[in-house]
């Protein structure tokens, strides 16, 4: 199945076209610290840095592609997008709508695609919450969360005034019959006022320990029922809080729903850069062949976060670093690194690929963890010049809380594709940075022929921010003696001249349309937290006796724990981003 994508500029786009690839790519002298070192010393006699340069990026609309969309000089990207991309009549039914989640990202993304045309005409958003609230005042607090969140898309005049028309509320106890009982009756509402049939999509932007409640009030009041329309749930994360709550989560979802109807919603996934490591992988026949022991040394993912706790820290003292990143997250751009190619593009094909992957990790027991994981905590540092508190003292936090803040671990991937190829992950809160990125790093020349060119390849995949790929090699300085330096050819995505759009646009659509592929299935979820249980056993271990972490171990506005450096060493560094 080809996908076309939705920008905010308007735009739609599909995986890489060789037309888009050839207008994008440049070749930049590397100019970052880490490379920086590797090169030899310049020549005296020549002060100037050598630049190597292809011409400027093109836009991706100069060329159309010789065949298929866009090839009758429209634009292809539009075109596909208005296609493919309409779902059917429907109503969108936001459990915990005054929540931080649903105004800062979920009704901006919502709003997007409506003001874009691609929700139609016959769609209705209602909000649920416990708060008591009229229609209008709900209406008042939505379009005043649009205005305030800085995802909204521009406003296009007269916009939030229509979008204000589509707008519901309902309130009440989770715990009830009544408040869905409302729900049913907004659904036979939209079903009088559009016709057709009554298409839903639940989606629970509340904390977990309401997930389980509402997919049962949902279901004793018959509202999980497809026999006269869709019925679609949205579970957000954290999927459970261990393996024994995911399963058991998991059995009380599907005592009401089948799995086709389940949606657990990863962010991550439906960002553009994490869908064209897809692309790039399964859309060029020249990355498959070199994806492997014989060519690949290792791979490094890194999701750092330069943002502390952000006032969330009810619900992060809870949960730590694994369950909020390691588990989720960034399991999900491992698993894509790693699988084998899937048999089509489609979401059955893609997941069973994805938990084979999971399947062929060596396990992680705790007595492992030292061996293959660091775990930290920040300390009270300097950001981007500023002072900024560690971990224990921000508000919230229990005073000697061991909830870890990074970690870095480790994974073995015991098939004949990935044997003897370390994935070094790590994320943390309150590193130098927020950059997010899959870098495969090659292995080493066999044979040192020139001066300075036994430097490993890489190819980078910058998911966030300055989304792009880049591939590292060594080229011939300029000058009469062979010496090689690093340079870069660099694909930026903004070559493609619009904004990417939210990932929860993105997959928000998705399960309106039925396309469960970016959506994790369970037992995806069930292996993920099986990896990752030895990890939690470590850091939920009582913070008392020697065995009590040594934390803070690593200052805020640094790259983490310097045992970090000691994981993936002696041969091998982290990347310096
Ligand atoms: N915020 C974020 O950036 C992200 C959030 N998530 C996930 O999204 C979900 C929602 O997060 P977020 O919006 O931050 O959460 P919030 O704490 O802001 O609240 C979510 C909603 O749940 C309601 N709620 C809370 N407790 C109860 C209760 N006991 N009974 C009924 N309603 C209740 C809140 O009502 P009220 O407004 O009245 O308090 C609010 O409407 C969570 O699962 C979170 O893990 C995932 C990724 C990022
Ligand atoms: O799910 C979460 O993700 C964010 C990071 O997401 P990003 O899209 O900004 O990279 C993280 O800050 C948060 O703690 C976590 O719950």
């Amino acid at each position: 199945m080809t996908k076309g994508r939705k920008t905010k500029a308007g735009n739609t786009r599909q995986p890489t076209t060789a037309s888009v690839q050839e207008g994008v790519e440049k070749l930049e002298a590397v100019r970052n610290d880490d490379l920086e070192q590797s090169l030899p010393a310049p020549p005296a006699r020549r002060p100037r840095k050598s630049r190597a340069r292809v011409p400027e990026p093109e836009s991706p609309e100069a060329e159309p592609p010789e065949s298929g969309p866009g090839a009758d000089g429209q634009n292809p990207f539009r075109t596909l997008m208005r296609r493919n991309r309409a779902p059917e009549p429907a109503t969108l039914v936001i459990f915990g709508v005054t929540g931080d989640l649903a105004k800062r990202k979920l009704l901006p993304a919502v709003f997007g695609l409506w003001q874009d045309g691609l929700l139609g005409s016959a769609f209705n958003i209602v909000g649920v919450g416990r708060q008591e609230m009229t229609d209008d005042q709900f209406k008042d607090f939505a379009i005043e969360a649009l205005k305030s969140s800085k995802e909204t898309d521009a406003i296009q005049p007269g916009s939030l005034e229509k979008f204000r028309d589509l707008l519901y509320y309902e309130f009440g106890d989770f715990g009830g019959d009544e408040v869905y009982d409302l729900v049913g009756k907004e659904l036979d509402r939209a079903e009088e006022a559009h016709g057709g049939r009554k298409n839903a999509l639940f989606y629970l932007s509340t904390p977990p320990s309401l997930f389980e409640p509402i997919s049962a009030g949902l279901g004793r009041l018959g509202l999980a029922d497809e026999s006269q329309g869709w019925r679609r749930i949205v579970i957000e994360k954290p999927f459970g809080r261990d393996l024994a709550s995911a399963r058991e989560l998991n059995a009380a979802i599907h005592r009401v729903w089948d799995e086709s109807q389940v949606y657990r919603i990863d962010h991550y996934l439906g960002k553009e850069t994490v869908q064209n490591l897809m692309a790039i992988r399964f859309g060029n026949a020249i990355f498959e062949p070199l994806w492997n022991r014989g060519y690949v040394d290792h791979v490094q993912i890194t999701a750092a976060e330069d943002l502390g706790l952000e006032g969330r820290a009810g619900y992060y003292e809870e949960a730590g670093v694994v369950r909020d990143m390691l588990q989720n997250h960034l399991m999900q751009l491992f698993t894509l690194t790693a699988m084998e190619a899937p048999a089509a593009f489609d979401a059955d094909a893609i997941r069973d690929e994805k938990v084979k992957v999971l399947r062929a990790v060596k396990p992680i027991p705790p007595e492992r963890v030292p061996e293959v994981a660091v775990l930290g905590q920040y300390g009270p540092g300097t950001l981007y010049g500023e002072s900024v508190p560690g971990y224990r003292e921000e508000p919230g936090v229990k005073p000697g809380s061991t909830t870890p803040t990074y970690v870095a671990v480790k994974l073995e991937v015991d098939n004949w594709r990935w044997q003897g190829v370390p994935f070094f992950l790590r994320t943390g809160k309150r590193l130098p940075k927020k950059v997010t990125e899959i870098a495969v790093v090659f292995k080493r020349p066999p044979l040192g022929m020139f001066p300075g060119g036994l430097e490993r390849n890489v190819l980078a995949f910058r998911i966030q921010p300055d989304e792009g790929v880049s591939l590292k090699f060594s080229s011939k300085s300029p000058g009469q003696e062979m010496v090689l330096r690093e340079v870069v050819m660099d694909f930026r995505y903004d070559a493609f001249g619009a904004e990417l759009e939210s990932p929860y646009s993105r997959l928000l659509l998705d399960a309106m349309l039925g396309d469960a592929t970016l959506f994790p299935r369970e037992d995806e979820v069930d292996r993920a937290w099986q990896l990752v249980s030895g990890l939690l056993q470590v850091a939920d271990a009582p913070a008392t006796g020697k065995n009590a972490p040594n934390y803070p171990n690593y200052p805020a506005g640094t790259w983490g724990p310097d045992a970090a450096d000691a994981l993936i060493g002696p041969d091998r560094r982290w990347r310096r981003l």
